[in-house]
């Protein structure tokens, strides 16, 4: 199980400043929506640049047009890029194909999915990498989360490996253990915290041994 730090907050000096205080301590950092909004695919790039043992996934959210935006993300140096489950079957693939042609790998979100069970089984046939359950902030400021969402994406997918994103923290982290999905992704649970580094070591500790 990897563990991702969600930077979605904060400009690029700050991501390189947050990313420093626990490189040790996390496997992937994500360059969240907001970042790439505010600071471009650059701020894929100097991350990269400044971290190159970490695996950097741009959190792009793709709709269309996905094997041009998966090429850009892929040149500035992302490892893994986001495509939305909601997307059209052809988009999805258009990111698988050109992830391939790349040497990338494809995470699907499932944000806003409605009928998770049918179309977590479409798009695992469509040789994603991460399939990814996910309550944004809108939904966690209503005390929603994606636990049980996760344990749906376990059963019901085959091939690609599960994720969970969306308001955990170290309380919560456990829960999320216990389902063993195979990528947990933290945003506010340590970039919110006084003492980032404790938060994601503690973090890392569970995961290491297993609850
Ligand atoms: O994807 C995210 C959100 O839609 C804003 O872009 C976050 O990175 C994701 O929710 C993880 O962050 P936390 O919810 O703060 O853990």
């Amino acid at each position: 199980m990897e563990l991702q730090l969600a930077l979605d907050l904060v400009d690029i000096p700050q991501a390189k400043q947050l990313v420093k205080e626990v490189e040790s301590y996390i496997d992937i950092v994500e360059i969240g929506t907001p970042v790439v909004i505010n600071e471009g695919l650059r701020a894929v790039k100097e991350i990269k640049e400044a971290f190159p043992n970490l695996k950097v996934l741009a959190d792009l959210k793709i709709m269309d047009a996905a094997g041009y935006e998966v090429m850009k993300a892929s040149e500035a140096g992302a490892d893994i890029v986001t495509v939305l489950g909601v997307s059209e079957d052809m988009t999805i693939k258009g990111a698988v194909e050109e992830a391939r042609k790349q040497g990338k790998q494809i995470l699907v979100d499932m944000i806003s999915v409605k009928n998770l069970e049918k179309r977590a089984q479409e798009i695992d046939a469509l040789g994603v990498d991460y399939i990814c359950v996910h309550t944004g902030y809108d939904l966690q400021a209503v005390g929603k989360n994606s636990f049980d969402d996760l344990l749906t994406i376990k059963r019901v997918v085959k091939q690609a490996k599960t994720a969970i994103a969306g308001g955990i923290k170290l309380s919560s982290l456990p829960e999320v253990i216990k389902a063993n999905p195979d990528l947990v992704i933290v945003g506010g649970g340590i970039t919110g915290q006084e003492n980032k580094q404790a938060a994601a070591a503690e973090m890392q500790k569970l995961i290491k041994q297993g609850a």
